[in-house]
């Protein structure tokens, strides 16, 4: 066989990249794996994992505030950035040079570069040409650009987690995950912050009255929201601090600006037009078997997949698993099966939802029953200190089914996980109630809700 001609070229090593490759390659095909960055994805070195390293620390201040005078004297505790930025770098350093000798243990072939077609069937890594049989596009998103003058100064979630220090005035442009988990950790830095969203509301996709009491609470918290304004600027010119300029004409001076206005398919650098790969706004356009729909070699998996499925590392996950299964049968076996996918902002506390919002459940079903409370006052709450707690649980009144699930405060991304194993496996409200959990824990108010 020539020796640039693979059976898989699989392009992205994040989570949908990995597996796929791993697999493949575990069943004896014969796969190469290109990067244009380090080894390891967005999810393990620039999101979700040293996300949480930030998170876990601005929740451990949280906690000893919160506990202040009634469960500890808090005789003074802070976030020092540069050693947490260290720690993070503990679990993110190694991640490149051991994941890139994992996958050559396995047998892959490991290339550096921006990959792009050549034509229908080929990749490019710079001057090298590589042939396949199949091609798996995983090259995940980007910040979406805003092209605004003086976008240059927007610091990127990537960035963010790199500073080597923080600015004492710092504005967040979006109200979105990013914005929102950093948001949250910066404030608990004791920094200024604002969130500016061009929309009247922050965090959407999550319930809009647990986004409207966790707006409340990280307000008292020290976030400050600027909500139906959208940025049409950005004036940094000259000296240290900047001016975000807004659209009716408004200024905010600050000394920093990160990005947290949406991300985009990871695709402009591909050359798609060039192998007949068509792709839209959200990415390549795909069958349900992640299969391009004009290229049939091609596939495309995780955030640059125009799937319809919210853009996280499960989905990556699933979409891995369902092109590793089918990728060499012409008539695909595995169906895709995603569940109901959980969604947590890992806001200090946290908001969690699954399945149907309040308004996708009336539409689609004739009866409904809505259950909203808060509950910053039962036991398990009130013991940690917290302030701010509720849940909406929608169930179908004729089959008794979870419809929808939306948790906030101490603990909902993990009990979240609960009602999603009930909605994929149809559990009604009844079995859940039937359920002993373990007490004292918050899973034990499962049986309050339902
Ligand atoms: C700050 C942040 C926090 C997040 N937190 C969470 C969370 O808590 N939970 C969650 O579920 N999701 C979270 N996400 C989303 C999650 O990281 C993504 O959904 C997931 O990483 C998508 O995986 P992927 O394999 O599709 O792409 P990625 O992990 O983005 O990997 C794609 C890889 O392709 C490479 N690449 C791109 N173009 C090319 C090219 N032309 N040639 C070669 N290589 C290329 C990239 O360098 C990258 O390494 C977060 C994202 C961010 C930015
Ligand atoms: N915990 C998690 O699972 C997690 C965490 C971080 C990121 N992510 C993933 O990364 C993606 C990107 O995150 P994100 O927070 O950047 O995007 P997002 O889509 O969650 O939110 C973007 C927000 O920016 C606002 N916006 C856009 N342009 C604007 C402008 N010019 N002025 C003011 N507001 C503007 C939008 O109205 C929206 O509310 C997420 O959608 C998610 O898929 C997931």
């Amino acid at each position: 066989m020539n020796k640039n001609q693979f059976d898989v070229i699989v392009v992205g090593t994040g989570p949908a990249g990995s597996k796929i490759a791993r697999s493949t390659a575990k069943s004896g095909s014969r796969v190469a794996l290109i990067e244009s960055r380090e080894f390891g994805g967005t999810c393990a070195l620039r999101g979700c994992n040293p996300k949480k390293v930030f998170v876990h620390a601005a929740s451990l201040i949280d906690q000893i505030h919160r506990a202040d005078g009634k469960l500890i004297t808090d005789h003074g505790v802070n976030i020092d950035w540069q050693q947490l930025c260290a720690f993070k770098n503990k679990f993110t350093e190694p991640v490149a040079a051991k994941s890139e000798r994992s996958f050559q243990d396995d047998g892959i072939e490991t290339f550096h570069g921006t990959a792009k077609f050549s034509d229908e069937t080929r990749i490019c890594v710079d001057d090298l040409a590589l042939d396949a049989n199949r091609i798996v596009i995983a090259t995940g998103a980007k910040p979406t650009p805003l092209t605004i003058p003086g976008e240059e100064y927007l610091i990127h979630s990537d960035e963010f987690m790199e500073l080597d220090h923080l600015g004492d005035r710092i504005v967040f442009v979006g109200g979105g995950y990013i914005s929102m988990e950093f948001a949250h950790v910066v404030a608990r830095c004791g920094k200024k912050v604002t969130v500016i969203d061009h929309q009247d509301h922050v965090l959407t996709g999550f319930d809009t009255d647990l986004v409207k009491l966790l707006q409340n609470y990280s307000q008292q918290r020290g976030i400050d929201f600027r909500l139906g304004h959208r940025v049409v600027g950005i004036d940094g010119a000259g000296n240290k601090s900047k001016k975000v300029i807004l659209e009716d004409g408004g200024l905010i001076e600050c000394d920093m600006i990160i990005h947290g206005a949406g991300r985009d398919p990871s695709i402009s650098t591909l050359q798609l037009d060039v192998g007949h790969v068509d792709f839209e706004d959200q990415g390549i356009i795909v069958d349900q078997y992640m299969r391009s729909t004009s290229n049939p070699i091609v596939y495309a998996a995780g955030d640059c997949a125009a799937s319809g499925k919210p853009k996280l590392t499960p989905t990556a996950n699933e979409e891995a698993r369902i092109i590793a299964d089918n990728l060499f049968n012409n008539e695909p076996e595995t169906l895709p099966s995603y569940g109901h996918i959980p969604r947590v902002a890992f806001t200090i506390p946290a908001i969690a939802a699954v399945g149907m919002s309040q308004e996708e459940a009336k539409e689609s079903h004739s009866e409904v029953d809505v259950r909203f409370e808060e509950t910053s006052s039962w036991n398990s709450n009130r013991k940690t200190g917290e302030t701010v707690a509720g849940y909406k649980l929608i169930i179908d009144k004729q089959t008794d089914l979870i419809l929808g699930a939306h948790l906030l405060g101490p603990q909902a991304e993990e009990t979240i996980n609960i009602f999603a194993l009930a909605m994929r496996y149809n559990l009604t409200a009844t079995n859940l109630k039937a359920t002993l959990f373990a007490f004292p824990t918050h899973a034990a108010d499962i049986r309050k809700m339902v």
